[in-house]
């Protein structure tokens, strides 16, 4: 137990959270201060840590993430001392920290990367399950064993995974938009990539070209610690490989997808049958036949607002995630963005003294390049992490330090439906209004590319299978050259715009 509220130079440097933007930051912290104590405090039993990374071109980064017990940071970085124990209180104004082991810690700097939880459609309804951390993910596969229909709610990246690795359950997906995946694609991108749900999965999947998933440290520590409710680290890529996503029926997929529509209200079954007024609409499959005739009981139903209603056995809430600021962050004056997260100069800095912030649980509140913007990504959490870092260590010797050039490009690798896809920069015309125009190049069943450009200049791209551009197209919007002269030839797939551009 450290003594009460000492004036800030006699604490720590603390960080809170043991996903990829708190060990990221407590490992950087570590190496820039070698003779300061770092403590990272964390809820969850393990810590996420960042392995075998590399930069494949300037700005795209490839890593593995490895569930580890914290021991093995202690191991790695002697001036790291983990706590297990979620912090119940800040008290800003005393730079000190209350955890729920009942311990005091005073910290000269902290930086807050608590991450986020699920945004769920229905908090309190146990038919509703969010997915964000390995036990969820555990959750939801055990519910989904015993399935034959299950509906998915929302547009994102967990959906987008979900409706293409469920395999034997039948999937009712309900969009607000009218084309899937709108977080990440277009209308075009979404129905290039539609042919391949409607397809049969094949039996073998292509080589893992990304990032790895491991749950190594996780199943060995589970064997000695029970995690007490506490909240775990964000998943990432590749979370459901070790999953077995299988429902209890025979087929692969069974997916019918019902288009810019919310829902409006959830029946427990009791509910429904007393409230059955209403006549339910039958699923249908492509050719537009019934999937089933629905005379099933099931134990929770979801009415539309296209008016339809299904029963399922229940549901995923994959509706995006909220900042995780609450209950232990409450009576500190904050600066919150509109989405709930901490406002963060270009310093990483919130808008209380010495605190920090990185990963999930922030808002970006600086003038970004005009080829960047924030999403709650793994990469970013890293990128924050590390640069948050720095900026402590900098401060706490009086000096400054240049914004990180990973910030200047938004750059996502990730994999749908067994693509491989690349995000560049504004890679939907985000903000751009008209004043864009787009060229394509589409090849069924094996790329899509979709390259934005603004008065001749590329601002964003969207790359779907291997098409090796990546480089080429990072560093056309980085350099800002003017391609006015080029036209469509750009995306000529006759011409090697590696060879003209490089
Ligand atoms: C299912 C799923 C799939 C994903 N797939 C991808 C992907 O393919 N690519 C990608 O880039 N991103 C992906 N993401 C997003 C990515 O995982 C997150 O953006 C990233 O991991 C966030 O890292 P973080 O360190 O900010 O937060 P988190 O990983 O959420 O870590 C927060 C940490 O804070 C701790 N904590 C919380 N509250 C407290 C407290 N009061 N006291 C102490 N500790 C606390 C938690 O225990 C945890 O250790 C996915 C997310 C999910 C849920
Ligand atoms: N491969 C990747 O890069 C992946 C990234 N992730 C990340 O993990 C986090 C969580 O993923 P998601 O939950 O999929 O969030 P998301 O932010 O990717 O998508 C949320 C979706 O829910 C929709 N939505 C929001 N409120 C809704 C409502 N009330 N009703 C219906 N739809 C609603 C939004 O329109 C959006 O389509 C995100 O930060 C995401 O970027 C997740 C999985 C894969």
């Amino acid at each position: 137990m450290e003594a009460a509220c000492s004036p800030p130079t006699a604490g720590k440097f603390v960080v809170v959270g043991g996903g990829i933007a708190g060990v990221t930051c407590a490992e950087q912290l570590a190496i820039h201060l070698p003779s300061e104590d770092i403590l990272l405090i964390t809820a969850s039993p393990v810590i996420k840590a960042v392995t075998n990374f590399k930069l494949v071109s300037k700005v795209l980064e490839e890593f593995d993430v490895e569930e580890q017990p914290s021991t093995m940071l202690e191991n790695r970085f002697p001036n790291i001392k983990v706590i297990e124990s979620g912090v119940k209180q800040l008290n800003s104004k005393e730079h000190c920290i209350l955890t729920e082991d009942g311990n005091q810690h005073i910290y000269k700097k902290l930086c807050l990367c608590a991450g986020a939880k699920p945004k769920l459609i229905c908090e309190e309804n146990p038919y509703v399950l969010g997915i964000r951390d390995t036990d969820s993910a555990q959750e939801f596969q055990k519910q989904l064993t015993k399935a034959k229909r299950i509906m998915i709610i929302g547009n994102g990246g967990i959906a987008l995974e979900l409706v293409y690795e469920i395999e034997g359950c039948e999937v009712i997906w309900a969009i607000k938009d009218k084309a899937i995946g709108n977080t990440f694609f277009d209308a075009g991108a979404a129905e290039f990539l539609t042919s391949k749900l409607i397809a049969e999965k094949p039996e073998a999947k292509i080589a893992q070209k990304r990032t790895r998933y491991t749950t190594e440290g996780r199943k060995k520590e589970a064997e000695t610690k029970a995690n007490a409710g506490n909240i775990g680290s964000a998943l990432g890529p590749d979370w459901h490989e070790g999953l077995d996503l299988k429902g209890t029926k025979e087929f692969s997929h069974k997916i019918h997808i019902e288009t810019m529509c919310e829902v409006k209200k959830i029946y427990l079954q009791e509910e429904f049958r007393i409230s059955k007024k209403k006549a339910l609409t039958f699923p249908r499959d492509h050719h537009n036949q019934l999937v089933i005739a629905d005379k099933e009981i099931w134990p929770v139903y979801v009415e539309l607002t296209n008016e339809k209603i299904y029963g399922c056995d229940f549901i995923v809430s994959a509706t995006g995630v909220t900042p995780n600021t609450e209950p232990f962050l409450c009576g500190n004056n904050f600066d919150v963005g509109k989405d709930g997260g901490l406002k963060v100069d270009d310093h990483m800095r919130t808008s209380l003294p010495d605190i920090y912030a990185a990963g999930d649980i922030c808002t970006v509140s600086w003038q970004p390049s005009p080829v960047w913007q924030q999403m709650r990504l793994w990469t970013q959490a890293r990128q924050m992490g590390w640069y948050a870092a720095k900026c402590m260590a900098a401060a706490s010797v009086g000096e400054s330090t240049d914004m990180d050039f990973s910030f200047e490009l938004f750059a996502h690798v990730t994999k749908f439906f067994n693509y491989k896809v690349v995000l560049l920069g504004k890679y939907n015309a985000q903000g751009l209004g008209l004043d864009h125009e787009l060229i394509l190049r589409c090849t069924k069943g094996q790329e899509y590319i979709k390259a934005v450009l603004q008065n001749g200049r590329m601002m964003g791209a969207v790359l779907i299978g291997e098409t090796d551009l990546e480089e080429t197209f990072e560093n056309l919007i980085l350099n800002q050259m003017n391609l006015s002269a080029y036209g469509e030839d750009l995306l000529d797939p006759n011409i090697d715009i590696e060879d003209y551009f490089d």
